[in-house]
């Protein structure tokens, strides 16, 4: 049964800093536990600001890095290298510096890649991936799987009332994003909740309204962000500006 917790932090900084510190953590459980880790990231500007976090915490080096798989929860389908690219942001801000297995980190396909110009394909293909490295399980082992909000309830590149939210395969190309870049690729909610732990970052009083939805039981179409949970933990971490429309008894 997974249980869903919110924890408020002063501000963007510090909800940057405590994610990293409780990542680190997480990583070094795992791998205390099972010899490997698997993690999730994601893209906008506070996943940029906890991989910074993340890069500049000490702790970090009880970290097994070689050990860890890296995922991402979508992608804007651009060029490799693109600064736009979520695996760009990524890799700059914290994966470079990182003494990461290169085989062990599997970012989505770009649009100069194997399949052009053509997320169907690249949604396919990430599939595969996902389902090669599952080996016997269809999909990866996920210790965290972190996700932004947007302002309008999305998370990875799930939109409300856009048609991927319905898509029942595990990743899919998504067409007219409300948010730019207009084609991505992204996990499917479907493949998202099957992560041990999801955490919804989210920084900022333009995100408070998508987070009161979210934790609002009669909203009449839950938003993405309100359909995603982990199995163990569902965690929103939040800044103070964000979180404050959340009654203090939410969560359970
Ligand atoms: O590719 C992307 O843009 C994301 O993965 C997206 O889901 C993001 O996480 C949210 O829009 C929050 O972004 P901010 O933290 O910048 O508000």
């Amino acid at each position: 049964m997974t249980a869903t917790s919110v924890v408020v932090h002063a501000d963007p900084e510090q909800l940057a800093q405590a994610v990293a510190a409780r990542l680190v953590v997480k990583i070094i459980d795992a791998q205390a536990e099972r010899g490997t880790a698997g993690i999730v990231l994601t893209g906008g500007r506070i996943a940029a600001a906890v991989h910074r976090a993340i890069r500049d915490l000490p702790a970090g080096q009880a970290v097994d890095w070689s050990r860890v798989d890296v995922w991402w929860g979508d992608e804007r389908f651009l060029p490799a290298g693109h600064p736009d690219r979520n695996e760009t942001q990524a890799r700059a801000a914290l994966l470079d510096v990182l003494p990461l297995s290169p085989e062990r980190v599997h970012p989505m396909p770009a649009s100069d890649g194997a399949d052009g110009d053509d997320p169907e394909a690249a949604a396919a293909r990430y599939a595969a991936e996902l389902a090669t490295a599952g080996g016997p399980a269809p999909l990866p082992r996920w210790d965290v799987l972190m996700l932004g909000v947007g302002e309008d309830g999305h998370v990875a590149s799930v939109f409300p009332g856009h048609p991927v939210g319905d898509e029942t395969r595990p990743v899919a190309a998504v067409r007219d994003s409300p948010k730019p870049p207009p084609v991505r690729v992204t996990l499917t909610v479907p493949t998202i909740v099957t992560a041990d732990e999801v955490w919804l970052v989210a920084a900022g009083a333009d995100k408070a309204a998508a987070v009161r939805t979210a934790f609002d039981a009669a909203a009449p179409t839950p938003l993405p962000a309100a359909r995603v949970h982990g199995v163990t933990a569902t965690r929103w971490l939040l800044d103070r500006a964000a979180a404050v429309e959340v009654r203090p008894d939410a969560g359970s």
